[in-house]
């Protein structure tokens, strides 16, 4: 579970986020969606340690991740992609996900720690990473340079290198952006295979079609605050939200029976409607 309690960030002037709290549960995808600005890169941002809290505090299975250093918040159990693909193009696709897996110093010490041999332990790393890569469809461009992949199979082994470490929060920064119809149907079957018990998932997307009909909650943000929180159905059905945040009211319309469904699949309960945050 990762929590954000009465989360603030100061930019000099700017609150870009402004008390904001709400809980990302696991077994289920979290949606955080609003409008350029709203403060959403910058909530994950704060999750992953690349930004520092003003106040307030996050935590993951009750441990702040403020208190550890930035390489330690991957060992709590965190992992992101980015919104900006950060593979190393040079490297093999497989290479990618066995560098992310594990520090090599680290990778000594569970070596040492559970007898293996170096050799057999990166052998071990190294078929985890083939497995990822076999679930996500990406076997056959293991050894390939990444830098050669097209766009949206570099999105994916953003992904593969993200869940390679099994993290018990998985924070997803706009994984559609840039991607044709055919490639987001694609990502969207893999993020609805990867919801998992133990896995807390964010999505961060303006994709609005992809995120009502896969998010088992949505948290709208606006202006650095949550605005409100609920299933796609309650914030669909929400006109002021629709206007503000979703563009044109029918725009979504073609979406709904998606959304019906999805929520009848992940049996959201009906008492978790949308809940209004007043300032
Ligand atoms: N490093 C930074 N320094 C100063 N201001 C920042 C920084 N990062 C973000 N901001 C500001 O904080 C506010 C929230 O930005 P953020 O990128 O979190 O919004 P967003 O909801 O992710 O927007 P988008 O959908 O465009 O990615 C914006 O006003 C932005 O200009």
């Amino acid at each position: 579970m990762l929590t954000f309690e009465h989360v603030t960030k100061q930019f000099g002037a700017l609150k870009a986020i402004d008390d904001v709290s709400f809980e990302v549960r696991p077994g289920i995808i979290t949606a955080v969606i609003g409008p350029n600005g709203a403060g959403k890169s910058t909530l994950v941002n704060m999750a992953a340690g690349s930004y520092g809290v003003s106040s307030g505090r996050i935590l993951v299975d009750g441990v702040e991740l403020q208190r550890l250093p930035k390489h330690r918040i991957a060992h709590a159990g965190l992992a992101r992609t980015y919104q900006n693909i950060r593979l190393f193009d040079g490297m093999s696709v497989v290479k990618n996900l066995e560098v992310a897996l594990v520090p090599p110093r680290v990778g000594r010490l569970v070596a040492d720690t559970f007898g293996l041999t170096p050799r057999a332990a990166a052998e071990e790393r190294r078929a985890r990473c083939h497995d990822v890569l076999a679930r996500l469809g990406l076997a056959p461009y293991a050894e390939r340079q990444a830098g050669s992949l097209a766009y949206g199979q570099q999105k994916l082994v953003e992904l593969a290198r993200a869940i390679v470490g099994g993290p018990r929060v998985l924070l997803l920064d706009e994984p559609a952006a840039g991607l044709n119809h055919g490639e987001t149907e694609l990502l969207k079957q893999h993020i609805l295979a990867l919801r998992a018990p133990d896995l807390a998932m964010v999505l961060i997307e303006h994709d609005m079609k992809l995120i009502m009909s896969i998010s088992d909650t949505i948290v709208v943000m606006n202006r650095g605050q949550v605005l409100a929180q609920g299933t796609a159905a309650d914030i669909r059905a929400n006109i002021e939200v629709q206007e503000a945040y979703l563009g044109q009211p029918g725009a979504i319309k073609d979406i709904e029976a998606a959304a019906r469904g999805r929520r009848n699949r992940v049996r959201i309960r009906e008492g978790e409607g949308l809940t209004w945050h007043q300032p």
